[in-house]
């Protein structure tokens, strides 16, 4: 496990973006492609405009595959979608094929069927490769309850399935989620963290004393990394 600390988001946010590119270019010379799991929320949108702009010329999109770790169950267009987050913050910014993005369809009703068909665009992926279920870097944030993608303290959340849905007691905003599964997380080659600000860092340091939360489970095959900043 490695920690980097910063005064602020700002520095957070590029220092991020360099070990995304790093983690591209180690996989595109190992195997042709990158496997990125984005993050959703508030946390992560300076490092997807970072990479959308600094980034941008030096990778090149045609080769890396973009997966959600976690979506909340609303329309594509609604304020609160992950989606629409990193459409407009990243997706729509960079030239890449649609193909390459696995997007979790909340259109699809019920939430049952969503959950069944994004499992399957997953499987499908890996299959094509011929590889096991385990993508190359997941970013995760964090709540203030310590959740990581959708999976929230005190909820439980299977662990034979890939993806997994939830119905939050509270979280906001307070609607169903689609998420990875402990085990679709754990079974990743790296994991990169983007954590800011204080009540987020005090949830870390009762974690790292031992207390549970969801974030403490987080255990991937390869690299766990935290960025944190005030
Ligand atoms: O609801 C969610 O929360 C976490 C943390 O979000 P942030 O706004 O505090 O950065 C996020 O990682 C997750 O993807 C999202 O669905």
């Amino acid at each position: 496990m490695r920690i980097f600390e910063y005064e602020n988001i700002n520095e957070m946010s590029f220092e991020t973006a360099k070990t995304v590119f790093n983690f591209y270019d180690y996989y595109i010379r190992k195997q042709g492609y990158f496997s990125l799991v984005l993050a959703g929320g508030n946390t992560p949108k300076l490092l997807y405009q970072i990479l959308a702009s600094e980034y941008n010329l030096k990778i090149n999109w045609n080769d890396v595959y973009i997966f959600f770790g976690d979506e909340r169950y609303v329309d594509k267009e609604n304020e609160y979608s992950n989606y629409k987050m990193a459409f407009e913050t990243l997706i729509s910014k960079i030239d890449i094929p649609p193909k390459n993005i696995f997007r979790i369809r909340t259109e699809i009703e019920p939430i049952e069927k969503c959950v069944e068909d994004y499992e399957n665009q997953i499987l499908k992926f890996f299959e094509k490769k011929d590889k096991d279920v385990s993508f190359d870097l997941i970013l995760l944030g964090m709540g203030n309850d310590g959740h990581v993608a959708s999976i929230f303290p005190d909820i439980e959340i299977s662990n034979n399935k890939y993806i997994d849905y939830v119905i939050p007691k509270n979280a906001n905003p307070l609607v169903p989620r689609i998420t990875f599964t402990y085990n679709t997380i754990n079974n990743s080659k790296n994991v990169v963290f983007l954590i800011s600000g204080k009540e987020k860092i005090k949830v870390l340091n009762e974690v790292f004393r031992g207390k549970e939360y969801p974030v403490g489970n987080i255990k991937p095959r390869e690299n766990l990394i935290y960025f944190i900043s005030k």
